[in-house]
């Protein structure tokens, strides 16, 4: 090989040796830099904080990211609740003043097709019955509504011609007159020298009966008394719960007792416990199951029998759904039978047109509707009043 033909090979090696050198220094300042450390895993991340939520996070294209586990400590994250603050109801008079929009939202169909049928030119026999059946329909039960309708006949004929304020006005008085405003509706809740008034709520569980307890302590409070719950509905825990929260928002003392613990015992002791505190009235929630007639009479005739060791039962308040119909009248009447009602709340008439059931029910227990429940919010129990309620029905 010549000296020139050994340079020229000399140089193109220098060359190819220079240019691999600068690919592979390219190459290597490419390369993604790795993480300093990897970050835990999310299983890792839940045992060193058992209350740190969503570890994990994912991006939009579904893949996950570990995110490092939460910087505050882990107990804060279950810290518990704070307790709800005490609040002051309202008074309960005029109650169902306030509610009124309410029932007449739910009642007022029955009013105006009355009212309707009654300012009809020709009353036959066909419009009689379709009377009939409105007043049926809601509920009323047969003998009011045959009474009903044999006075709207009588006066009717008597009057001749109507005026629309003339047929309200027959309406009123008849349906007044079936509610009876005669009735005694006084809650018996005033204590006694030192002792306080005891009052029993009995019914079939989801009757709203754990809520009107608490409903009905709320009121009293808002007319300045001072109430003791007793959770003796021991057979659900949650209903023991949920009187908790109605004692801790209006400030009423709970007793409760162990789950499937004796309901006489809770009694006893929440009556022990409501002379301790100088209280007005102690509220006992029962269970009432209705598995047999018997069995419920033992139950309720226990805590009665317990209750009285210590104080009197002043009233006995069955609540009744009013959505039930004739399966609820049904279950009133075992109630009725095994103890002495002296009071009915009724619940759920913001969610019936039958309204009717007010007049049948009292007719069928001899009972008055004392309470009525007009929704579910904390203020929607007041103490029934048979004009407002008439008058929701026929609207203004
Ligand atoms: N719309 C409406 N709902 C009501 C009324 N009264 C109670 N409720 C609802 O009825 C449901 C049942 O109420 P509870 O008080 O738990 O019934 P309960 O009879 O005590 O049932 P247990 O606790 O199982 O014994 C709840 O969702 C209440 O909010 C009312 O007047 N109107």
């Amino acid at each position: 090989m010549s000296d020139s033909l050994l340079l020229i090979v000399i140089v193109a090696l220098v060359a190819l040796l220079a240019a691999g050198g600068l690919f592979f220094m390219f190459r290597r300042s490419s390369k993604p830099v790795p993480p300093p450390a990897a970050p835990p895993k999310v299983e890792e991340a839940e045992k060193e904080a058992p209350a740190a939520s969503a570890p994990a996070q994912a991006d939009e294209g579904g893949a996950t990211t570990t995110l490092p586990p939460p910087a505050q400590p882990a107990q804060e994250l279950v810290k518990a609740p704070e307790l709800a603050e005490v609040d002051v109801p309202l008074p309960s008079a005029g109650r169902m003043v306030r509610l009124r929009a309410r029932l007449a939202r739910s009642q007022n169909a029955l009013g105006k097709g009355l009212l309707e049928l009654l300012s009809r030119d020709r009353l036959d026999e066909d419009v009689w019955e379709e009377i009939e059946e409105t007043l049926l329909t809601a509920d009323l039960g047969v003998t009011p509504t045959q009474e009903i309708v044999g006075e709207l006949r009588t006066k009717v004929k008597v009057l001749g011609s109507r005026t629309p304020s003339e047929v309200r006005g027959l309406l009123r008085e008849q349906l007044l007159a079936q509610v009876n405003p005669d009735l005694d509706r006084t809650l018996h809740v005033d204590k006694h020298g030192e002792r306080p008034a005891v009052v029993l709520v009995v019914g079939v569980n989801g009757t709203g009966k754990t809520t009107t307890t608490g409903k009905l302590a709320r009121v009293l409070i808002g007319d300045g008394k001072k109430v003791v719950l007793g959770a003796a509905d021991t057979f659900r825990a949650a209903a023991a719960d949920q009187l908790q929260t109605w004692g801790d928002r209006v400030g009423a003392d709970v007793v409760r007792g162990p789950e499937g613990g004796d309901p006489a015992s809770v009694a006893f002791d929440a009556v022990a416990k409501g002379l301790e505190e100088k209280a007005d009235t102690v509220i006992v929630d029962t269970a009432g199951r209705l598995h047999t007639k018997t069995g419920l009479m033992d139950e309720l005739g226990k805590v009665k029998r317990v209750i009285e060791k210590r104080s009197t039962v002043d009233e006995v308040l069955l609540v009744l759904d009013a959505t039930t119909g004739q399966n609820g009248m049904r279950q009133a009447q075992v109630f009725a039978e095994v103890v002495n009602i002296t009071g009915i709340a009724l619940t759920k008439l913001d969610g019936t047109a039958k309204g009717g059931i007010v007049v049948s029910v009292q007719r069928e227990l001899g009972v008055p509707v004392k309470l009525v429940g007009l929704g579910e919010g904390a203020d929607d129990l007041a103490p029934f009043d048979p004009e407002v309620f008439v008058d929701a029905i026929l609207g203004d």
